[in-house]
């Protein structure tokens, strides 16, 4: 079975993939180098698997691999076990959804995790189930949030320390995002840390603290009790500070005129202690958020030399546009930079890391559209609310130093609306219209050295990019596209090296392995996400794009 010591040591051992990430850092980083800038032309692929079916939607998972078996899951919560020589599927197991499950964007799932002999993944009615991982049969199943509420779940659970840590969806409705641990063999809660100021927490049944202490003092009335911050893309572990790292996304509603104040937690990194659950540090990337800019993305730890020290540093590219150096020992700020061109809501950072808004570029901002600030003017922010990053992860190179930083160059014009709370209902009082600022690309790959602050390179893609990136020893970087192409770049120049079309357009995270002295890439493919369906004339960018569900595996073949 799988231990914690696999799952701490993952980044190293090459022969499996027991945590989404390569690693509870997530730096997904490879030290395999047998695929290379020399010979990635030849990669080919050895086997494809399909999902099947109808249920042909967004596909975003991130396989593992352990003892000759990939586990990697699909649209609609289904999950396979496919033998990795092969490419024959072992078992198949699909989550009986009831009607009314409400995920804002798609029905996707990123990835499972693994521990002892379990595979645990959660599902899109907000619950987290254990499967036995040689049959595929479940042990156990808890209820993590109600999805008549609008809980849901498309993040891969991280275990750390024989428990297994989640995070919530559902930030469009009005849910209050929480994080939790539970006993990863039985599934029984050990602590739940909601990340909205006001709420109670809970450690062995015990009542553990109220979040950021009494309610309200970052939110007006009773808008803490339904205020969002979802903690909906999962979360990272550092062992050398021993904290974990989960983001937190829009406050809601997004009207941001109806909530007045910072609005805690919502739009952070909070750092929290893995065995109790407690805050012990946040970093906020938009106070009073106002365009969706969802905090969630993936704090990735690293470490570099600086006048003779090392400097403990960890790295987020936000859905607000700004790429952050903090120092991961107690979230202060050390440097920035916009990753994106043109944008528009802020004018920079200040010495904390915090924005310099362009108060003009509120939406429905009442000073400048002479408005009650309930409806407004529509304005046009850059990026759009789909971010200037949205869900797919970064990867770090420990050969280059530099981050790769999968984002997105488009705008929206964005207005207010009224809206009330109401059970189970979108709680948004906000329009969008999305559009691109250039006409030859959305997509745009980055690699930002995060020590002098400076994007070294860029990839332009017509469409939008929604995929993972993974960096190698070989000095490679892969990702995927919509237009349906498995990339090969090289990491310090940039230049593309290799594609291969997989059928449909690929939106999901890539992995490599090695087995008997070869190495081996691994993607899925199948278009969706939340482009199709939130995109509007920017999702044209993919026309002649079939659906799909399959997963492809590549090596160099045997001269
Ligand atoms: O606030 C939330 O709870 C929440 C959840 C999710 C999700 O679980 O997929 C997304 C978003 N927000 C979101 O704002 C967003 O842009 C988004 C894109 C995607 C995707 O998988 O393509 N999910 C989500
Ligand atoms: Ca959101």
């Amino acid at each position: 079975g799988v231990t914690d010591e696999d799952i701490l040591n993952d980044a190293k051992t090459t022969g499996d993939i027991v945590s989404y990430g390569l690693g509870p850092q997530g730096q997904r980083y490879s030290p395999l180098k047998i695929v290379n800038t020399k010979n990635v032309k030849s990669l080919s692929p050895i086997w494809s698997f399909s999902f099947g079916g109808e249920k042909q939607r967004g596909q975003e998972s991130q396989p593992l691999i352990k003892d000759g078996v990939m586990y990697v899951t699909a649209s609609y919560s289904r999950i396979y076990a496919v033998d990795i020589a092969s490419g024959e599927e072992l078992w198949q197991y699909d989550a009986r959804l009831p009607d009314g499950i409400m995920p804002c964007c798609d029905v996707v799932n990123r990835g499972a995790a693994l521990y002892g002999d379990l595979v645990i993944f959660g599902t899109l009615d907000a619950k987290l189930v254990a499967l036995d991982i040689k049959t595929g049969k479940p042990v156990w199943r808890k209820t993590v949030g109600d999805y008549q509420a609008g809980y849901s779940m498309t993040a891969a659970p991280l275990i750390v320390k024989g428990k297994v840590i989640t995070g919530v969806s559902g930030g469009e409705f009005g849910i209050v995002g929480k994080v939790e641990a539970r006993d990863a063999k039985t599934g029984e809660m050990i602590w739940s840390r909601p990340t909205v100021e006001g709420h109670m927490g809970y450690l062995n049944g015990k009542e553990n603290g109220i979040t950021g202490g009494k309610a309200g003092k970052t939110w007006p009335g009773d808008m803490w009790k339904t205020g969002g911050a979802a903690t909906w893309l999962g979360g990272t572990y550092d062992p050398e500070v021993d904290l974990l790292f989960f983001g937190t996304g829009n406050p809601a509603p997004w009207n941001s005129h109806l909530r007045p104040g910072d609005n805690l937690y919502s739009a952070s990194r909070l750092a929290i202690n893995p065995d109790t659950g407690k805050i012990i540090w946040h970093f906020q990337t938009t106070p009073h958020d106002g365009w969706d800019f969802d905090g969630v993305n993936e704090l990735v730890s690293f470490n570099y030399k600086q006048g003779g020290k090392t400097i403990q540093a960890a790295a987020t590219a936000d859905r607000n546009g700004f790429f952050y150096v903090l120092d991961r020992t107690n979230g202060k700020f050390i440097r920035g930079l916009p990753f994106i061109k043109e944008m528009t809501w802020a004018k920079g950072l200040n010495k904390d890391g915090s924005p310099i808004f362009d108060e003009a570029m509120r939406p429905g901002n009442p000073a400048t559209t002479g408005t009650d600030g309930n409806k407004g003017k529509s304005v046009f922010a850059v990026p759009s609310f789909l971010g200037g990053k949205n869900w797919m992860p970064m990867a770090y190179s420990q050969d280059t130093g530099y981050f790769y930083v999968p984002s997105n160059e488009w705008g929206m014009d964005i207005w207010n609306e009224p809206v009330n709370y109401k059970k189970g209902a979108a709680y948004l009082g906000a329009g969008f219209t999305i559009r691109p600022i250039f006409d030859d690309h959305i997509g745009s790959l980055k690699a930002i050295d995060p020590v002098s602050g400076t994007v070294k390179w860029e990839f332009k893609n017509n469409a939008p990019l929604w995929g993972g990136v993974l960096a190698t020893a070989g000095n490679l970087v892969f990702m995927g596209n919509p237009e349906g192409y498995l990339m090969a770049f090289n990491a310090k120049t940039g230049e593309l090296l290799y594609k291969f079309n997989t059928g449909s357009g690929i939106v999901s995270s890539p992995i490599t392995w090695d087995k008997d002295g070869e190495q081996y890439v691994t993607i899925v493919s199948g278009w969706g996400g939340a482009i199709p369906l939130w995109g509007g004339e920017v999702a044209k960018r993919t026309k002649n794009l079939n659906q799909g569900g399959s997963v492809w595996t590549f090596k160099i073949p045997k001269s």
